[in-house]
């Protein structure tokens, strides 16, 4: 039986579904010859460790009060109270993370799996300068990121698969942020943005701060993650990037706090006025990433109700991909584009596919 050490960096909705599948997973696994071993967990606050990453690993009860706990609001050194495991402060949990991860890899093997395009829960080296970048994808099978761009959805397997054959891409576009799908086919319907922006982060679709999604941010490291996955060597500042929200709402002036209970509501009025421009003309609007060559933008724009962007409703990405095999008729690739359970998924697909990197 092959054995696979993993440490989350997160404990949100994804971090806490992703638990959950693992411990439902259990009987699929081993009948593939494979065991997930948690062995840590942190979050902003602390981390809560396995006292020897080797030969301990977390239970599943253990992983399930981890997840009662953080689902009520408790923080993780509650559960430190048995010899089992340690935990650290923030403050200390890099410096252990780095320690255990070297440990890991002279021992086991390590790989490394991001699903963060936008969150400051890790620094973000895929959408940081090209030396770190460079630097993160020297060693391309050590690196899963599918969840980064799509959620769920095949969309970094599909274009690497385009890559390696020898086909080039010439064009993609795409509606990659399932917060501004969902929000722009609500406020179709007549629900007020506010309203619809608030409902997204109930759902868990928009990142900690709903301004990184409106603001385009999130869409723009996507596009950038997908730019460099194409060989052009971009910053994040090259990228043209349409923002929701005005400056002075932004995070150094007002807290979240103060964004979603007082300055969402003032761009109401200007979202429901563009709204109903575009439906005067029989069109709607759609917040659009197009990557063509080496230039890249991001923002809203008015397309008619029936092309593929148009019909897009609820949470769906959906990404045309034109290369020399798909030409005429792009390969496209649709689906739910953001929500804990799909992103969870595709972060536990990451995992299995690096299986071969571990030894039994
Ligand atoms: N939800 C979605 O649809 C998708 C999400 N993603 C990405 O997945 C990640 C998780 O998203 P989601 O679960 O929705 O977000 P949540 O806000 O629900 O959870 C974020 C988690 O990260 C923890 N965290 C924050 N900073 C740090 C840090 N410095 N070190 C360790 N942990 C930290 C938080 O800690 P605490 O509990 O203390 O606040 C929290 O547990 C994000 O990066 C997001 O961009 C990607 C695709 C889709
Ligand atoms: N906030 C993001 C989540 C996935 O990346 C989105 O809305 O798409």
């Amino acid at each position: 039986m092959k054995s696979i050490s993993l440490i989350l960096l997160g404990c949100g909705g994804v971090g806490r579904q992703l638990i959950h599948n693992i411990i439902s997973c259990r009987p699929l696994h081993a009948k593939q010859g494979v065991r997930l071993r948690v062995v840590g967990v942190a979050d902003s606050e602390s981390l809560l460790v396995s006292s020897d990453v080797l030969t301990m690993e977390f239970d599943d009860h253990l992983l399930s009060e981890i997840c009662r706990i953080k689902l009520n609001g408790s923080s993780l050194p509650t559960l430190a109270t048995s010899g089992s495991c340690q935990v650290f402060s923030s403050s200390e949990s890099t410096k252990k993370i780095v320690d255990i991860a070297g440990h890991l890899v002279r021992s086991t093997g390590l790989a490394v799996l991001d699903c963060s395009a936008s969150s400051d829960t890790i620094e973000r080296p895929l959408t940081s300068s090209m030396e770190d970048y460079d630097k993160l994808v020297s060693h391309p099978r050590r690196l899963r990121h599918e969840s980064t761009v799509g959620a769920g959805l095949p969309v970094i397997v599909s274009i690497n698969r385009l890559l390696s054959s020898g086909d080039s891409i010439c064009l993609i576009v795409g509606s990659l942020s399932g917060t501004l799908g969902y929000v722009m086919s609500e406020v179709e319907d007549g629900k007020p943005f506010s309203q619809v922006v608030k409902t997204a982060k109930i759902l868990g679709y928009t990142e900690p701060d709903p301004r990184d999604d409106l603001g385009g941010m999130d869409v723009a490291r996507k596009a950038l993650i997908l730019a460099r996955l194409l060989g052009h060597r971009i910053n994040l500042e090259s990228i043209k990037v349409e923002s929701l929200y005005p400056k002075e709402m932004g995070p150094k002036a007002m807290s979240v706090e103060e964004f979603l209970a007082n300055g969402l509501s003032l761009l109401d009025d200007n979202i429901e006025q563009r709204v109903r421009k575009a439906a005067s003309n029989g069109n709607v609007l759609r917040y659009v990433c197009v990557i063509e060559g080496s230039r890249c933008e991001v923002g809203i724009q008015e397309l008619p109700k029936n092309s593929p962007l148009g019909r897009l409703s609820g949470s769906d990405n959906v990404l045309e991909i034109y290369s020399r095999c798909y030409k005429e008729q792009p390969l496209v690739i649709q689906g739910a584009g953001a929500g804990n359970d799909t992103t969870a998924a595709g972060v536990l697909a990451d995992v299995l596919d690096i299986q071969d990197l571990f030894s039994s």
